[in-house]
């Protein structure tokens, strides 16, 4: 924990909005004090009621939080020195109520008119005006922004009891690397055993690790990036010295702080509002650093880059008092304890944020645009650790106001962020601490994971899933991670020879982060309403001047005066025609803008539906209301359906607070697995037997099928017979028809030859002759025997026919002894 140096005096300060510059006490707390309900009270007018209370109460706010003030268990170890052992003392939270412990303290976002507690280079205090590196600041400020890789640090310490250093640091190459004689002694192996990185820093002095590692990302939070500052390392290893620092050696977050003020020192153009917050992670619950002891803890919302911290405390901050008072405040919260390794350890990763938000500088433009500027709404988006939007809160969950875009000037917002993590560390000799060791072990190998899969997705060109969720640290940093923000890491190193194991796995952690891919963007929120003001005026003037020069052409050709109609050049015809042409596309440029300026302004209203506007600045002034009677109605009846909205929202059951729903989504999990229990079960009791009956059911029908199957073949088969048979009888009664005729005919001509005498006898004795038939027998023809209508119905009766000689057949017609 850091104790800040206080200034000792400060010189006159100057109140926003004021060209009068007026003295104030020389006492830091007063004058602070004293600035800020003046400023309060001037801006009275615009802020109706908010600068009394803060007027009535800021003495209140003003005063001095010590840690001292805050009894705590915590004893003084008797030995200072790092890596030796050290006697356990147990800590807790205060539970003595103090001021900050109220609920809500005076600059507490909710609380301020942002319009009264803007800083700017007037109003900041003079004593952070000093040490500006203007060539330094030239070279960073060509590079804000740009870098899409994270900026990767070591810091090894070095103490006088360190006789020895395992680890060889070369500052001027940027590399380290493990003595040689150690090399089996806990690295992994020997070609992983040199390691560069963007910088490598030895020393005690905390200067030289704040100019290489820190300013340029600080100075990008300044111009709109957001920013991210961390220290890893083993226990002990300096994280929190690197961070907070001492007294005489203050570290990166006092250093960042100084700077910020100082920026907005030598930055004329632009005002600014500065809200802090502090938060821990202690054993994978996240703590408010600033709100009472007793608070709800913080939860996590959303998802992805929209990470929400709710309900978290912002105060507003106006001077580096202010700042230090705040991180005085959150640290004598921090928890840390005696452990073998350290005698005050950091039990919990603290982050603490500084959200920036600011606009261009411009009174005038403000006055004229005073009238129209909506309020700010009440559900004041302020950024997360990761710069997105969140619902903003004061204490206890209010809402509070943003910095409102006005007079066409944008609001940039950036979120500074400073992580002390706590330092992985083997179980030690304390149940507690290592109990809590292994929440931090746990967190850090998670985040050692993530940013594993996140660099090995950048080098093979994977989209790997990056296990985010599995702790409260990453999920926090999920945006961070994912590229919108600046990151710089300060890895510190233990140079001790026991502590080479963990000093190599700190250095692969580092060369790890390196291969992350960033790609941080600023935030800006314009102005919609005076830009389009500024663009009406335009189209307004150019109107007229276009109006001016078709008036000059008019003129010419009516006029009968030979010098105003004298003929023009071509290239002045061609100018003119060219200046005019020029004129209605920059008017139709306008109104697109305006158009799409209204559009975007409605897009980004959340929730709100989106009815794009046209203007036509040729409609009549009845057109003109009609439109806005039109335009009023559909505001009336989208406030109805809001009602109606809001009530639906209010019907709807609440949203069940993040453990619950991680309850609820385990038992829901539960109940998926015993469903699954139950498919299984019925597939192996109740499927199988049913399968068997079905087959059983198909194997005996099948066999019944297969029978009526064959049956109807055998009967197609029979018909086809049939068919064919009756073919053949129609045949062979064609041919006995014909031969039947053929024998009338040939009787006929017998009977006509008068040989019709002949008697049956003689013609029975000629067959005898013949041999055929025998004795006493006549030749009757098979079909004489047969009823005619039966013929169809027998069989082949060709046989019989054809034994019947041409000349001895019976006649058709049951004719017997026909005389031949
Ligand atoms: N570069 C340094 N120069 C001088 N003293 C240092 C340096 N680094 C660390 N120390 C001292 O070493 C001790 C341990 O350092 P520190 O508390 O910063 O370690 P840490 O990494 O934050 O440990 P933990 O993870 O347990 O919180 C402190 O007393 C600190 O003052």
């Amino acid at each position: 924990m850091s104790t800040l140096s206080t200034p000792s005096s400060k010189p006159a300060r100057r109140t926003p909005f004021t060209p009068s510059k007026r003295p104030l006490s020389s006492s830091s707390s007063s004058s602070s004090s004293s600035d800020l309900v003046n400023r309060l009270n001037r801006t009275g007018s615009s802020s109706s009621g908010t600068s009394n209370i803060l007027g009535s109460t800021h003495k209140r706010y003003k005063a001095p939080v010590s840690s001292e003030s805050r009894p705590r268990t915590y004893t003084k170890p008797l030995s200072t020195i790092p890596g030796s052992p050290r006697p356990k003392t147990p800590y807790e939270r205060s539970k003595t109520p103090t001021f900050e412990d109220s609920p809500t303290s005076k600059m507490d976002v909710s609380n301020v008119d942002p319009e009264a507690v803007l800083v700017d280079s007037e109003t900041v205090e003079a004593d952070v005006s000093a040490e500006m590196d203007e060539a330094w600041l030239r070279t960073m400020s060509a590079d804000h922004g740009k870098r899409d890789k994270v900026m990767v640090s070591i810091r090894r310490v070095f103490f006088f009891w360190h006789l020895y250093s395992a680890w060889i640091a070369s500052s001027s190459a940027s590399s380290i690397h493990l003595d040689p004689v150690h090399a089996k002694s806990g690295a992994p192996n020997p070609a992983e055993n040199k390691f560069d990185f963007d910088s490598v820093l030895t020393g005690s002095p905390n200067k030289p690790i704040y100019s290489t590692v820190a300013q340029s990302h600080v100075y990008a939070a300044m111009e709109g990036y957001n920013s991210v500052i961390f220290a890893y390392g083993q226990t002990a290893s300096g994280k929190t010295y690197t961070l907070s620092g001492d007294e005489s050696e203050p570290g990166i977050i006092p250093r960042a702080m100084k700077d910020v003020f100082r920026f907005i020192k030598r930055n004329e153009e632009r005002e600014y509002l500065l809200r802090c917050s502090y938060l821990e992670i202690y054993n994978e619950s996240i703590h408010d650093l600033l709100a009472p002891v007793g608070s709800p803890a913080v939860m996590i919302q959303g998802g992805g880059s929209e990470v929400i911290l709710n309900p978290l405390r912002e105060e507003v901050v106006t001077s580096l008092k202010g700042v230090k008072d705040v991180l005085k405040r959150g640290e004598s919260h921090r928890r840390t304890a005696c452990t073998d390794w350290n005698e005050r350890s950091s039990r919990s990763h603290s982050v603490f944020r500084l959200v920036i938000e600011s606009r261009e500088r411009g009174e005038a433009l403000d006055e004229s645009f005073h009238g129209r500027v909506t309020p700010a709404p009440s559900g004041r988006q302020t950024p997360g650790v990761s710069g997105r939007q969140t619902p903003g809160h004061g204490a206890g969950g209010k809402p509070g106001p943003k910095l409102q875009a006005r007079g066409g000037r944008s609001v940039q917002t950036s979120v500074l962020s400073l992580i002390d993590l706590a330092g992985s560390e083997k179980a030690t000799s304390d149940k507690e601490r290592t109990r809590e060791g292994k929440y931090i072990n746990t967190s850090l190998l998670t985040l050692g994971t993530v940013i594993g899969t996140l660099s090995e997705n950048v080098a093979k060109g994977k989209s790997d899933h990056v296990p985010f969720r599995n702790s409260k640290l990453t999920r926090m940093l999920q945006p961070s991670l994912s590229g919108n923000a600046r990151i710089s890491v300060v890895c510190t190193i233990n140079p001790d020879i026991s502590a080479i194991a963990e000093s190599t796995s700190t250095l692969l952690f580092a060369r790890r982060i390196k291969g992350v891919k960033l790609n941080a963007q600023k935030k800006e929120i314009v102005d919609t309403d005076a830009l389009i003001e500024r663009y009406r005026k335009e189209i307004e003037d150019l109107k007229a001047r276009l109006a001016e020069k078709e008036a000059a052409v008019g003129d010419r050709r009516q006029s009968s005066s030979v010098s105003v109609k004298r003929r023009l050049s071509v290239k002045e015809k061609t100018d003119e025609s060219k200046a005019m042409k020029d004129l209605n596309t920059r008017i139709q440029q306008l109104t697109k803008l305006i158009l799409t300026s209204q559009t975007v302004d409605e897009s980004s209203a959340d929730s709100r539906p989106g009815s794009p506007v046209k203007i036509d600045f040729d409609m009549s002034p009845y057109q003109l209301q009609q439109e806005l009677l039109a335009a009023r109605l559909q505001l009336e009846s989208q406030a109805t359906q809001i009602l109606s909205l809001e009530a639906a929202l209010e019907a709807r059951p609440p949203i069940p607070p993040e453990n619950e729903r991680d309850k609820m989504i385990a038992d829901q999990a539960k109940v998926i697995k015993e469903l699954e229990i139950v498919v299984r079960g019925y597939e192996s009791n109740l499927g199988e037997p049913l399968r068997a009956v079905r087959e059983d059911v198909e194997r005996e029908w099948m066999g019944k099928v297969g029978d009526e199957v064959r049956k109807r073949e055998e009967k197609e088969r029979w018909a086809d017979e049939l068919v064919k048979q009756l073919e053949k009888e129609k045949h062979m009664r064609i041919k006995v028809e014909d031969q039947a005729r053929a024998l009338t005919a040939f009787v006929t001509k017998l009977d006509a030859l008068g040989l019709g005498g002949l008697s049956l006898g003689s013609i029975n004795k000629e067959n005898e002759s013949l041999g055929s038939p025998g004795k006493g027998e006549k030749y009757v023809s098979l079909l004489d025997q047969v009823p005619e209508e039966e013929w169809s119905m027998t069989g082949d009766f060709s046989f019989e026919m054809e034994k019947v000689p041409a000349m001895k057949r019976e006649p058709f017609g049951g004719k017997e002894n026909v005389a031949l």
